[in-house]
C-alpha cells in the first residue's frame, strides 16, 4: 500500500484506476462475504472453456452463472445462482461515482468472484456477455497483481500494466468498456496480512447484465 494515498488514476479513456480505495475493514468483511459465497451449493468451481480447458482461476458467481461465454440461473451444480447482494450494488454504485464525474445510472446485479492461487492467471478477454454496455467495476483484495489493460481491437498491444493491490479498485466503462483485459501474473505473498485471508488474490468483479429478470 503506498503510504501517501492515491487518488484516482485514468488508464484509458473510460478506465479508472483508484488505488486503496477500500478501507482494511471493508476488505476484511468482503474476504468473509467470499468464504460464504464459496460455499456449496453454488459455489466455487473450476471452469472449464467450450474448448475443454480449465481456467486457471476458481469463480464463484451472483446473481447470473456465468460459464463461457454465457450467463444462466443455474450452476454447474444444478443449484440455482446466489442472489447478488444490495451491499454490493451500492458499493458498486459508489466505485462509478468515485471514478467519474457523471456516473450516470448505474443498477449492477451481477458479480463475478475469481479466486488466483500463486499459479493462475487470467488470458486477455473482453466482457462482452452482458446485454448492456454500463461499466464494469473490480476490486482487489489479497495478493497484489499485474493487470493488463488493453485495446478494443484485439487481445494486442498496446496495453498498459497497472499492479492492483488490495483494496484497490478499477473502473472500466464509456471508450474503454469492451477492451481486452487480463491477468499476466499475481505476486505471491504480497498480500495484506490483516484482512483475514489466506493464501492468493480474490477479484470481485460486478457488472450490469442488461438480462431481464
Ligand atoms: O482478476 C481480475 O482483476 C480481472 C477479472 C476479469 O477480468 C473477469 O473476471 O472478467
Ligand atoms: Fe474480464
Amino acid at each position: 500500500m503506498a503510504l501517501i494515498p492515491q487518488g484516482p488514476r485514468t488508464i484509458a479513456p473510460g478506465a479508472v484506476h483508484v488505488p486503496g480505495w477500500l478501507t482494511r475493514s471493508a476488505q476484511r468483511d468482503l474476504v468473509a462475504a467470499c468464504r460464504d459465497w464459496s460455499r456449496p451449493p453454488a459455489g466455487m468451481t473450476r471452469v472449464k472453456t467450450p474448448g475443454g480447458r480449465w481456467m486457471s482461476v476458481r469463480q464463484v458467481c451472483l446473481g447470473l452463472h456465468w460459464t463461457p461465454y454465457r450467463y444462466s440461473r443455474t450452476h454447474t451444480d444444478g443449484s440455482h445462482v446466489k442472489a447478488f447482494p444490495e451491499e454490493l450494488a451500492r458499493l458498486a454504485v459508489a466505485a462509478v461515482a468515485t471514478a467519474y464525474d457523471d456516473p450516470g445510472d448505474y443498477a449492477p446485479d451481477i458479480a463475478l468472484i475469481n479466486y488466483y492461487d500463486s499459479a493462475a492467471r487470467m488470458g486477455m478477454h473482453q466482457d462482452k456477455e452482458e446485454h448492456c454496455d454500463a461499466p464494469v467495476v473490480s476490486l482487489s483484495l489479497g495478493d497484489s497483481c499485474v493487470f493488463r489493460f488493453g485495446n478494443t481491437e484485439n487481445r494486442n498491444k498496446p496495453w498498459t500494466d497497472v499492479t492492483l493491490e488490495s483494496g484497490d479498485l478499477f473502473v472500466f466503462g464509456g471508450e474503454s468498456r469492451f477492451a481486452f483485459h487480463g491477468v499476466p501474473k499475481t505476486m505471491p505473498g504480497t498480500g495484506p496480512s490483516d484482512i483475514d485471508m489466506g493464501a492468493g488474490r480474490l477479484n470481485i468483479t460486478i457488472r450490469q447484465s442488461g438480462i431481464e429478470s
